[in-house]
């Protein structure tokens, strides 16, 4: 693959100025991104690894990542500064319903996304976390219901679906165990979609064409391929280095890593964002992403959940926006990508599950999971009442 910086790469160009090199030292990682590779120049030598002392905390706070870390997955009730007292259900309760106002409950508005769909075909989009499952402290415990799993299986029979999720590709699949599905895993980065259609771009490099287990022949795009060995190295930098700090759980996501501090005491949550902050100030080629509790490291590359639609939106033969409605359904910072594709491209509708208002790209809302299926559901019912008519 080109990673130098161009229209058809998703490569960023190099973020650290080539006089930045890593001490002068070569590094094991040069082998996997040979050629001319914007990270392999000289910025991307690494110093082998080394624990790290935390640093000044500074750090992390002058970047706003501690301020991130705090709004991310918020309390349900909202304090108020003034009285030092929580508000009452009920103030949280309007304070919701007027942010309905701007982003309409998607069950609310389920006649006017129907009409708007008449005639053409609703392509689905679902992350995972928060979306088909509830949020739990255990990310390996993250199970979706049985009514959820055969309520996406009979939206999958109506309308082409895909899972598009931060966790790697097999695990999301573990989780969701359809085989009729499409599978986005590592936020976008590792695509097995159908054999392609059509594609504006050359990602020839990326992409492996095979027969799954069916016979089915599949398409497997993974553009960041060249990463998988850094993001070993920094998964096991990262589990050595978190293990003092108690509740922390490091995940690898194959073309990322997740570290978790949704069981990490309050106090301690400094200390896992400055471990973070200096293991990325060592690998320039990989950048930070908010969830919920949640810090992914992944790389620079110019890619995501919104980029990652497009192109399966193209893979399917689904890009025209005259006979096809997408819609993306997720919880998270990282699903606003997709939101903001949709809505920029003025094509389909992104639908956001919070139970808390939030800044987002989406259109539309609903509250938690329960909300999600009895939406999926009704998608189903209308499709098949519109088959009889
Ligand atoms: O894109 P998604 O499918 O929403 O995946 C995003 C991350 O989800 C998982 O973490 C989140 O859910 C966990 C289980 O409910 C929860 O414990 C954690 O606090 C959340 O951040 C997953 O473990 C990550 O790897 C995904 O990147």
């Amino acid at each position: 693959m080109d990673m130098k910086s161009g229209n058809n790469s998703p490569v960023l160009a190099d973020p650290v100025p080539a006089n930045k090199s890593r001490l002068g030292m070569r590094s094991q990682l040069l082998s996997f991104t040979s050629g001319s590779s914007a990270c392999s120049s000289g910025s991307y030598l690494q110093i082998p690894w080394k624990k790290t002392i935390p640093g000044k905390l500074d750090d992390v706070r002058a970047s706003g990542w501690l301020d991130a870390m705090i709004s991310s997955s918020p309390p349900h009730k909202k304090p108020n500064k003034d009285a030092g007292v929580e508000c009452s259900s009920s103030d949280s309760d309007a304070v919701y319903r007027s942010w309905t106002l701007r982003y309409p409950s998607a069950l609310a508005a389920f006649e006017k996304i129907t009409k708007y769909a008449k005639g053409k075909r609703i392509a689905l989009f679902l992350d995972y976390d928060g979306t088909l499952s509830p949020i739990v402290d255990d990310p390996d415990r993250a199970f979706m219901s049985e009514e959820m799993r055969s309520t996406v299986q009979s939206v999958a029979k109506h309308f082409p679906t895909a899972i598009i999720s931060g966790r790697s590709r097999n695990k999301v699949y573990e989780f969701v165990g359809l085989a009729e599905l499409f599978y986005a895993g590592s936020h976008g980065m590792d695509i097995m979609g159908p054999d392609r259609v059509s594609d504006p771009v050359d990602f020839s490099s990326n992409r492996v064409r095979f027969a799954d287990k069916q016979g089915k022949e599949v398409n497997l795009f993974q553009p960041a391929s060249e990463f998988i060995p850094m993001i070993d190295e920094v998964f096991k930098a990262l589990v050595d280095n978190t293990k003092e700090i108690e509740g922390v759980k490091v995940e690898n996501n194959m073309f990322c890593v997740s570290v978790h501090y949704r069981n990490v005491d309050e106090k301690s949550w400094s200390a896992v964002a400055q471990l973070v902050h200096d293991i990325l100030k060592e690998y320039p080629c990989l950048r930070l992403t908010h969830g919920r509790k949640v810090l992914e490291i992944r790389p620079v590359i110019d890619w995501n959940k919104g980029k990652a639609v497009k192109f399966l939106l193209e893979s399917l033969g689904l890009s025209n926006s005259e006979v096809v409605l997408p819609i993306y359904v997720g919880d998270d910072q990282t699903d606003e990508d997709a939101f903001k594709v949709l809505r920029e491209g003025s094509q389909g509708y992104g639908i956001l599950v919070s139970s808390v208002p939030k800044e987002t790209k989406a259109f539309f809302s609903l509250r938690d999971t329960s909300e999600v299926m009895d939406f999926l559901k009704s998608l189903v019912q209308w499709k098949q009442s519109a088959a009889n008519l």
